[in-house]
């Protein structure tokens, strides 16, 4: 039996495991990190996930503009624009390599790799598949998540894609593609390849899409039905190949439907990579959908193991990962913070854009709270009517009272940057409205839509 490695730390992922991994670095700390995927180190984000969709949205903006340039008075032949979708694709992929070369070549300078799957063969003690152990004094995990895949008949022989087949393997437009799932990942699609002329059917359980705030899922919905075909309120029965087509049959209101298309995209959520981690021989506990249970100092049940990120499934973001793994890596070495997701925000890269932070207007009902609502368009101010009217909103809840921000949503263009001063507003003392509100707006500018809906709430 191979003799026990050991270190001060030891981070198993290679995506924000590298966070934690860092700090304890920096510190003058011996770090081994482990990761099974020696070609795609960065995780989720740099090569699956955030960095590479967003590239190939990057595309999908530049053919809006393209097609909205006749509003400016710019006339294009709208005939002559040709999409290069192998192009397309292979500057996201090239991209990725060298993200991903990048940070592997860090992780050989910085810490001791470990490559392949690791997994608990006893207390705090990891096995290679190759037979290496190792133990650290301090452990994290960082270990993600993968595409949770539904169990509906029929799926395996659909040939179906997931976020990893696109950026990996993907090597034709398709005509007309399904998607199952309105959630991020599915919107984020749905914006790509309709933008690049895919027709596109998004299929979903509930009856509007994502989960955000009811005014800006009611607003996105609306807009995203004059691109894609909805099939809302719906559930899969079954996944078909028929004559060189795929798709599902779905349940609807109205009764059972088929809807066939030439590729048929998964995007119905995530599931932990847990299993198969021996964490039971650590002392470890899982909740009952496989994510590993943390306090809220990201401490699991055993004393010297710590986790965060996808694994723990509190908000599957890569920002949230990066400050839960700064935060971890101190409380493990003395400090004793308590994570505080109240000013966390999120966006949505589809189209209309989405930025949020905060509580939505039913959290507060739910919560009972006492607070006022103010929106404003961007119809309705100067730099919204230059760039075209579109439609968006932003939408502020605000405490009675104490002018204690509660939440904040923005639907439009560059609602993902613009909320930003919000985010920071809400982690000064009191989160006071008046922090936006008393601030002076640079003239004419999209933040000013922001101060403007804050004076709404004075
Ligand atoms: C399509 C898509 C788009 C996204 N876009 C955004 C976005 O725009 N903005 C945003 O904030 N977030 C986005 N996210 C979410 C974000 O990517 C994740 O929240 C984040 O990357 C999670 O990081 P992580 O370190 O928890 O997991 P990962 O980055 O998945 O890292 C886990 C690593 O551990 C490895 N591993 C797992 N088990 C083992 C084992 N037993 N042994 C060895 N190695 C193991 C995995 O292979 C992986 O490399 C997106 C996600 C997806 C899927
Ligand atoms: N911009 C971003 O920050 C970004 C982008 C992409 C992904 N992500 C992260 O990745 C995670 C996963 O994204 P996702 O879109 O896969 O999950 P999601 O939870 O956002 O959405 C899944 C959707 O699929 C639907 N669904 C699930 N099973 C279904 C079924 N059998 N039939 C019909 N509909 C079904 C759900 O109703 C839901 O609307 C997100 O939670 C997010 O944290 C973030």
């Amino acid at each position: 039996m191979a003799a026990i490695e050991r270190y001060d730390v030891v981070c198993i992922g290679g995506g924000s495991g590298l966070t934690a991994a860092y700090y304890a670095q920096r510190d003058g700390k011996s770090v081994a990190l482990v990761d099974d995927r020696p070609d795609q180190l960065g995780g989720t984000c740099v090569n699956r996930g955030c960095i590479p969709t967003k590239g190939l949205i990057q595309a999908a903006e530049v053919m809006q503009t393209i097609r909205h340039a006749g509003d400016f008075g710019i006339h294009l032949d709208q005939s002559s624009v040709r999409v290069d979708f192998q192009a397309v694709l292979g500057t996201v992929r090239r991209r990725r390599e060298n993200d991903a070369a990048a940070v592997r070549r860090w992780v050989e300078s910085a810490f001791t790799p470990y490559y392949g799957r690791g997994h608990f063969v006893g207390d705090k003690l990891i096995e290679m598949e190759d037979g290496r152990r190792l133990t650290g004094e301090r452990i994290f995990i960082a270990a993600g998540a993968r595409p949770a895949i539904p169990p509906i008949p029929g799926l395996a022989e659909s040939g179906f894609l997931t976020n990893e087949s696109v950026i990996f393997d993907l090597t034709e437009q398709p005509e007309h593609l399904i998607i199952l799932g309105g959630g991020y990942i599915g919107c984020e699609f749905a914006h790509f390849f309709s933008a690049l002329g895919t027709r596109v059917t998004v299929i979903d359980h509930s009856e509007c899409l994502l989960a955000e705030d009811d005014d800006v899922r009611a607003l996105f919905t609306q807009e995203l039905a004059k691109r894609v075909e909805l099939v809302l309120q719906a559930e899969a029965r079954q996944a078909l190949v028929r004559d060189g087509q795929c798709g599902l049959v779905v349940a609807t209101g109205d009764g059972e439907r088929t809807v066939l298309g030439d590729r048929l995209l998964l995007a119905t959520g995530r599931r932990p990579n847990t299993d198969g981690l021996g964490l039971e021989r650590t002392g470890v506990e899982l909740n009952d959908r496989g994510f590993v249970v943390v306090d809220d100092g990201l401490r699991t049940t055993h004393p010297d193991i710590y986790a965060y990120g996808d694994v723990i499934g509190q908000g599957m973001f890569k920002h949230t990962s990066s400050y839960e793994g700064e935060l971890a890596y101190h409380n493990a070495h003395g400090a004793t913070l308590a994570v505080d997701y109240t000013a966390n925000p999120h966006a949505v890269f589809s189209s209309p854009q989405i930025g949020s932070v905060g509580l939505t207007e039913r959290a507060c009902r739910d919560q009972g709270l006492d607070y006022v609502v103010a929106r404003k368009d961007y119809a309705d101010f100067a730099k919204g009517k230059i760039v075209g009217s579109p439609p968006g909103f932003a939408k502020l809840l605000v405490e009675k009272g104490s002018d204690r921000i509660l939440g904040f949503h923005m639907i439009g263009p560059q609602a993902a940057d613009l909320i930003h001063e919000v985010v920071v507003a809400m982690n000064t003392p009191g989160a006071k409205a008046e922090r936006v509100r008393d601030s002076i707006h640079v003239h004419p500018t999209l933040a000013e839509l922001v101060r403007q809906v804050f004076d709404d709430t004075a």
